[in-house]
């Protein structure tokens, strides 16, 4: 005997109920079957909205009743043809009939009943079974229509009603003939000792249907709806959310508790109770394999089976030192909460007992602070309890699988990713049966949540990292066709999937949660209207709220790097070789330090020193493992070391060859700042503080080599023109140099506690001599490395070396999430 139950979306329209009809039929080939049916889509709604109109006294209940004549009778009508027809009118017009005397006798006496309520809210599933069993009979003439009064024996709890077990199941084993390939029965209806119709209460088709499977120890139940199972996490949050092949009943449980509400679980117990496995199966994708769920969870590779979420909850805290060893304070706690029918969804308790907090759904909250406070007025009197603190606007988000516990960190990594996102954790439960991580989380973070635990919990997932890019010249053009190029690959080998949700240069902004297209990023950007400004940036940037964000500087501007410390406050990380910030004033500094800890973001700028030569990373690595920095000496401005490698005061005046670094992008976008070895000062002061020094720019000598009235030129064209005009001088260090044999490099210097920069003649035969073209090189001696210096040499200048050393600072972070 197989047992299949289709709820009210299955049914809810002529053309389901054919659809419904070859799943029946095809399964009716192979065995018996019992077709459990609900009511049409919408109908129970509206059967209950027309009693309560006419105990009001209110006479549009009879436009309501009109409808759902209307909805059955033209449902009859489009799936029967010939003499049935008019023979099923006949039934339908007397059972609305029926249905039409009830209400009229409610809105005479202006009152319903709970049991008068039951007779009139299970017409929808009689009518429905009364014309699905007739439809099916027109092609099947073994089908019979059950009716479940006969069988299903309750108490008189009319509204939710309690079933007698003993009774039913014999009487099922007694009615339900063998002799009918296809049985329909109403669900949701039963009947008391005395034969008065009762209902099953929430989820009661589903419990019909169960009782059935049960007492006839049906090898299986299906559940027919409108989705493909249970998911892996709610799909209207989380996009890449897939069907949940097999599960097990406790984790299903889980689930359905906390969200996935593709049943309801006290409706199954009686399967359960058995062992029996119940298929849910999506009518309208009947393809789909949809979901199982059986007595054990089954053992894959899968920790966690899904993730679930409710949302409108909030939290209530009682605390007080009144209440630590007070025995009963919890059992009276949920004793007035249940009295008040507040149901409590989580609870946790500090192990000193100075305070409980309990999540509940916020509709209660009303009800249940006002239970709380009159139940403890005594002890709020007397202090010995502070006021009943409640935070609304919350939601839970659950981690559920079977397998967690045989898995060390699991609560771990949940709590790490949400933190790493800015996920602020309220609350927190843990069973001891390990099936279920929850958390409170304020509400407008669930989307965010579900994604980044999907995207790590699931290994089938790529994890999405959310890209703001400021700046798209020389540097910022080569890393979106680094982005391009690397994606199949990110994809591919490490999952990572970046996107670019934000892109900006001086003059517009655009924005696209879904990630614009990586072939051309741009098109976009040049066509929006909508204008760039920092500000409105940061706030559509921080309201798209998305999860693995990172903000990109690809501008020289100090504007922008003002507002770092702002980012990286909400969680989102910093990747930039702009300068500025790492120069400022130490304490500015530090403060972007600290807030990038404290916010669990990530401030990273390889790229201020030797672009994307792996200098910073180095020195970090050396001091985190106690190393002490005793020397630097360095080449670090890679346009410096071009111009002096290809000024030979003869082919090309000094200005050709400074435009030339400035037209190849080593330059900085205003050359003065290479020129006049503000750059280098940067770099070596960033090194210094990178070394644990407390450093500022003032604590670095500089002697300049370029004429004081060029670097005081009011535009880069005049600087250009005044450099032409100091030819000489410039030829003049060159000639000098060569003659000595030497070259000219500009070095920074960090020894014995001071720090210089400068143009120095460099001889052969030591390391600096032989840097070509764009070229930097650092050595490190330090307590480690006191006789042969640790050096980092290479090209040290350059969009797309840049633009690599900006990949890495990404790659490193999307590492972290
Ligand atoms: N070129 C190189 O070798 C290296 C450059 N850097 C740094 O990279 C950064 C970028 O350099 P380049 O690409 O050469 O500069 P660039 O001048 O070619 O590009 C700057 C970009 O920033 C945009 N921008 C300027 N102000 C803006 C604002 N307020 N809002 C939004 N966008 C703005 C511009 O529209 C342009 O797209 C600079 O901070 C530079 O110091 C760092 C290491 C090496
Ligand atoms: N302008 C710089 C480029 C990177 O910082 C240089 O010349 O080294």
């Amino acid at each position: 005997m197989q047992v299949l139950k289709f709820g009210g979306t299955s049914v809810g329209t002529p053309e389901n109920i054919q659809i419904v009809k070859e799943i029946v039929f095809e399964k009716a080939q192979k065995d018996q079957v019992i077709v459990v049916v609900s009511a049409f889509r919408g109908i129970t709604s509206k059967l209950i909205d027309c009693g309560k109109l006419a105990a009001s006294g209110n006479s549009d209940y009879e436009q309501l009743l009109t409808e759902i004549k209307n909805q059955h009778l033209q449902t009859a009508k489009k799936l029967l043809s010939g003499d049935a027809q008019p023979a099923l009118n006949t039934s339908l017009k007397s059972l609305l009939n029926e249905l039409e005397d009830i209400l009229r006798g409610v809105f005479l006496i202006k009152e319903v009943s709970v049991q008068t309520m039951d007779r009139i809210s299970c017409f929808g599933e009689v009518l429905s079974a009364e014309i699905i069993s007739t439809y099916f009979r027109q092609s099947e003439k073994s089908t019979f229509l059950l009716n479940p009064k006969d069988f299903i024996k309750t108490d008189s709890l009319f509204g939710r009603a309690n079933v007698n077990f003993n009774l039913t199941n014999q009487l099922i084993a007694e009615n339900i003939s063998n002799s009918f390939k296809i049985s329909v029965c109403p669900g949701f209806l039963a009947a008391n000792a005395s034969g008065r119709t009762t209902t099953l209460g929430r989820g009661g088709s589903d419990y019909t249907a169960a009782i059935l499977a049960a007492a006839l120890d049906a090898p299986e139940l299906e559940i027919w709806t409108d989705v493909s199972g249970m998911m892996t996490a709610n799909p209207s949050y989380v996009k890449n959310a897939y069907t949940i092949e097999e599960i097990g009943y406790d984790e299903a449980m889980e689930l359905t508790h906390f969200g996935a509400k593709v049943l309801y679980p006290p409706s199954i117990q009686p399967v359960l109770k058995k062992g029996i496995p119940i298929l849910i199966k999506n009518t309208l994708k009947k393809e789909d394999k949809g979901t199982r769920i059986a007595e054990k969870s089954v053992s894959n590779e899968q920790m966690i089976s899904g993730l679930s979420c409710i949302e409108d909850i909030a939290l209530l805290n009682l605390n007080g030192s009144g209440m630590v060893g007070i025995p009963y304070f919890s059992h009276r706690l949920f004793e007035t909460l249940s009295d008040a029918k507040v149901s409590v969804i989580l609870i946790t308790q500090a192990s000193s007992e100075h305070s409980i907090c309990v999540a509940i759904s916020q509709e209660d909250v009303e009800v249940a602070k006002a239970a709380v406070e009159e139940h403890f007025q005594h002890e709020l009197s007397q202090q010995l309890i502070n006021p009943l603190e409640v935070e609304k606007d919350l939601s839970i988000v659950a981690l559920v699988g079977a397998n967690m516990k045989n898995q060390i960190g699991t609560s771990g990594k949940m709590l790490s990713i949400l933190g790493s996102n800015g996920v602020n954790i309220k609350a927190i439960a843990q069973g001891s049966s390990e099936k279920n991580i929850s958390v409170v989380i304020e509400k407008k973070q669930i989307k965010k949540s579900l994604n980044a635990l999907h995207e790590s919990f699931f290994l089938s997932d790529n994890k999405r990292v959310n890209l703001f890019i400021a700046g798209t010249g020389n540097v910022g053009k080569a890393l979106l066709q680094q982005l391009k190029k690397q994606q199949t690959f990110l994809n591919e080998k490490h999952h990572i999937d970046l996107r670019i949700t934000g892109i900006a240069n001086s003059k517009r902004m655009y924005f696209d949660e879904e990630g614009l297209d990586i072939n051309k990023p741009m098109d976009k950007l040049l066509s929006s209207e909508k204008t760039m400004h920092i500000d409105s940036f940061i706030d559509e940037m921080v309201s798209m709220n998305l999860r693995n964000s990172i903000f990109i500087d690809n501008t020289a501007h100090k504007v922008i790097a003002n507002t770092y410390q702002k980012i990286l406050a909400n969680t989102i990380s910093v990747v930039t070789p702009n300068k500025i910030a790492c120069t400022g004033p130490f304490t500015q500094y530090k403060k972007l330090k600290n807030t990038a800890l404290r916010f669990k973001s990530n401030f990273l700028f390889e790229t201020n020193v030797g672009a994307g030569l792996p200098i910073i990373n180095t020195l970090n690595d050396l001091i985190k493992s106690g190393d002490e920095i005793l020397e630097i000496e360095a080449v670090l401005s890679g346009s410096l070391n071009f111009i002096f490698n290809n000024y030979d005061g003869q082919s090309k005046s000094f200005a050709e060859i400074i435009a030339q670094a400035k037209e190849e992008g080593y330059t900085e976008p205003d050359p003065r700042l290479d020129l006049s070895g503000s750059d280098v000062m940067r770099k070596i002061l960033i090194l210094l503080r990178e070394s644990g020094l407390e450093t500022e720019m003032d604590d670095i000598e500089s002697v300049p080599f370029i004429p004081k009235e060029c670097m005081d030129a009011p535009s880069v064209d005049d600087f250009f023109k005044l450099v032409s005009k100091h030819e000489a001088h410039f030829k003049q260090m060159i000639n000098e140099a060569k003659a000595a044999g030497k070259k000219l490099k500009y070095v920074a210097r960090f020894k014995d506690g001071k720090a210089q920069t400068g143009l120095q003649q460099i001889a052969p035969g030591t390391p600096l001599y032989n840097l070509e073209g764009k070229d930097n090189i650092v050595l490190f001696t330090t307590k480690r490395y006191p006789d042969q210096p640790l050096v980092v040499k290479g090209a040290g200048a350059g969009a797309e070396v840049t633009a690599s050393g900006i990949f890495g600072d990404i790659m490193r972070i999307a590492n972290t999430f």
